[in-house]
């Protein structure tokens, strides 16, 4: 539709200056005043805000969407009016991911690889996604969990450029028209979080914007989804954070958590206002909000928007993927087990649910796979006898046993198969608690999910130690390889990031109105059947990182037949190949042609204006 520019009219001729000016006229208002414009066509297709002809000059190596540093030819750079800005050398994409590699490396403190990731993402985009992409598994513990969760804790040291919005309590009443300063008209999905639990690192207010923004990229990496549809957003309420009020680097709101009614309106109206701006159908996530509100605000907005909470739902989809290919190596089906979960928060309860609905689906009640399910909080084992009672929140799980504070004793007295951590203690699976799970059951399934590193429950290499390694290993944060009776073992990440960029891969190419529970079960089973021998001989119940691009884009595809099946899909026709139809919204982090393009209609014709006639010579 679109073609390039010949050479010699680009030349700063008196023929062509005319015309370009008319044509820059004519896109000043790109696309979204007139969608006539075939302009508009152009960002349809690509995706991109800017047209590459509406810009000039550096303006071209300004914004990280078209920049190509010295990968300009140059034929663009004379085109583009770029040519002597750059250095003489002509560089391929991949030349330039080796000096990427090379700068990356040079650096000790991994908080110093994240800034570096930062800047290139700021500076080259595509650059920045390849390198991602194509190495997950180096680059993946950088500018996500844990290095993510370190840049939270020093967010007001690192903070430079802004990415994202920042929407504050003082904005109630107008969120809409905050988002509408968001320059990119065609958002998908809005990862956001009020910062008040951040990982397992506690509230870390406006400093957890890291999070949205290190998810949003794994969207792209992992995913494909394009940059331009994604939408980082830090609900700032405030903060009870006592040192970060006090932090004079502290760069959100000084002041104590706004709650209750102010802020549930506050949510109410943000909620509304992403639909009003972006669609019914944009992509809600939650991300990580406290106890008090996760659960509860997710059962609030689950049937009226298109949302999920990645810690609930992301990461019990992510568990109970572990759990069935673990199945495989204990040889117990998930209803044989006996679960104990460390922790009764919210990341427990979405994985207990949904273990007990893949536990119906094996053929148990309800109520029988409940009681195969015991929990233990700060006040000890979940039971309906214990002082204060069961928290209303994990009632599904209160037992009418007698109390009991010890988890050590617990772990004796209940003899689990399963021990499940998500209780952000660092170290709370002692090596007694280890050796009993080993007493108790030939192999033991043993996940220490709480992020960062340093809040896991134990280590990959105590799990091993403890259990004369006969345990089956997976941590939420990544943990080197294990070296155990001669024999390495490489055990598994149990993170949302293999559900998370696949589910809404897919929610977005059907434009799904809801996410029910059954899709994350769906995402589970997929996940888990990429698990080979290979990988279970050496410890590892999830697939290789390296794969997990493959595994998000099968996520998808089975995630959007769900959407066509239930009804939720709002893209019609649907697709006949959903696969290609999945394949066709992903991102391109290739290099493209940067020459200007120009419409194959004459715009005087379009819009009855007069061209501008070429100013003769010699005047
Ligand atoms: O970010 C991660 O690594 C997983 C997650 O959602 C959390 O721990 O809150
Ligand atoms: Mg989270």
């Amino acid at each position: 539709m679109f073609s390039t520019v010949p050479r010699s009219l680009l030349c700063c001729t008196n023929v062509i200056v005319p015309n370009r000016a008319l044509a820059f006229a004519l896109t000043k208002c790109p696309f979204l005043e007139n969608p006539n414009l075939q302009c508009r066509e152009y960002h349809e297709v690509t995706g991109n805000i800017v047209c590459p002809n509406v810009v000039r000059g550096i303006d071209h190596l300004r914004d990280p969407r078209l920049n190509k540093g010295l990968a300009f030819t140059l034929e663009e750079r004379q085109a583009l009016g770029i040519h002597g800005l750059l250095a003489a050398k002509f560089k391929s994409q991949e030349e330039q991911l080796d000096i990427c590699r090379i700068s990356i490396d040079r650096y000790e403190d991994n908080l110093n690889k994240y800034l570096y990731l930062v800047e290139l993402q700021d500076r080259n985009e595509k650059l920045f996604f390849r390198l991602l992409a194509e190495n997950v598994e180096k680059y993946l513990p950088i500018v996500y969990t844990p290095t993510v969760g370190l840049a939270c804790q020093r967010f007001g040291l690192i903070y430079r450029r802004p990415r994202g919005l920042f929407i504050t309590i003082n904005d109630k009443g107008h969120i809409f028209n905050i988002l509408k300063n968001w320059p990119e008209p065609d958002v998908r999905a809005i990862v956001f979080t009020d910062g008040e639990r951040i990982l397992g690192l506690g509230d870390l207010g406006a400093y957890g914007m890291g999070i949205p923004v290190g998810k949003l990229s794994l969207y792209t990496a992992l995913a494909g989804i394009k940059p331009h549809q994604c939408l980082p957003i830090t609900l700032d309420v405030g903060t009870d954070n006592q040192d970060l009020l006090e932090d004079p680097l502290y760069i959100g709101l000084r002041q104590k958590r706004v709650r209750g009614k102010e802020y549930d309106e506050f949510i109410d109206e943000f909620m509304e206002a992403c639909v009003q701006r972006y669609g019914q159908n944009t992509l809600l996530q939650f991300e990580d909000f406290a106890l008090g509100n996760a659960g509860r605000l997710l059962n609030k907005y689950r049937n009226k928007y298109c949302t999920f909470n990645d810690d609930i739902q992301g990461t019990a989809s992510v568990a109970v993927a572990g759990l069935m290919a673990a199945v495989r190596v204990t040889k117990r089906k998930l209803s044989e087990n006996i679960y104990l979960f460390l922790g009764a928060g919210s990341a427990s309860n979405g994985i207990a649910n949904l273990t007990v609905a893949a536990m119906v689906a094996e053929g148990l009640s309800v109520r029988q796979a409940r009681d195969r399910v015991y929990m233990f909080d700060v006040d000890g084992l979940l039971s309906t006898r214990r002082e204060g009672g069961v928290p209303e929140h994990a009632q599904n799980f209160g037992k009418d046993i007698e109390p009991e504070k010890d988890f050590e004793k617990c772990v004796a007295k209940i003899k689990p198969s399963c021990l499940i951590g998500c209780s952000t203690v660092g170290g709370a699976f002692t090596p007694n608690v280890l050796r009993q799970m080993a007493q108790n059951t030939e192999r033991p399934v043993i996940f220490a999910l709480s992020n960062p590193t340093s809040k896991a429950e134990c280590t990959a290499q105590d799990a091993y130690d403890h259990t004369e390694g006969r345990c089956v290993f997976a941590s939420g944060s990544p943990f080197p390889p294990v070296q155990y009776n001669g024999k390495e073992y490489h055990t598994g990440q149990g993170n949302n990031s293999y559900i998370f960029p696949g589910v809404a891969l897919g929610v977005i190419a059907t434009a799904t109105h809801h996410i029910p529970e059954t899709m994350f079960l769906t995402a589970a089973r997929t996940l888990a059947n990429y698990v080979s021998e290979e990988d279970l001989s050496i410890g590892r119940i999830y697939p290789s990182l390296a794969e997990v691009k493959e595994v998000s884009v099968s996520i998808a595809i089975e995630v959007a037949k769900m959407a066509y099946d239930e009804g939720l899909a709002s893209v019609y026709p649907e697709p006949k190949d959903l696969a290609k139809h999945v394949e066709n919204q992903m991102y391109n982090y290739f290099y493209e042609s940067a020459m200007p393009v120009v419409w194959d209609w004459k715009p005087e014709e379009k819009f009855n204006v007069k061209p501008i006639q070429p100013v003769p010579k010699n005047i």
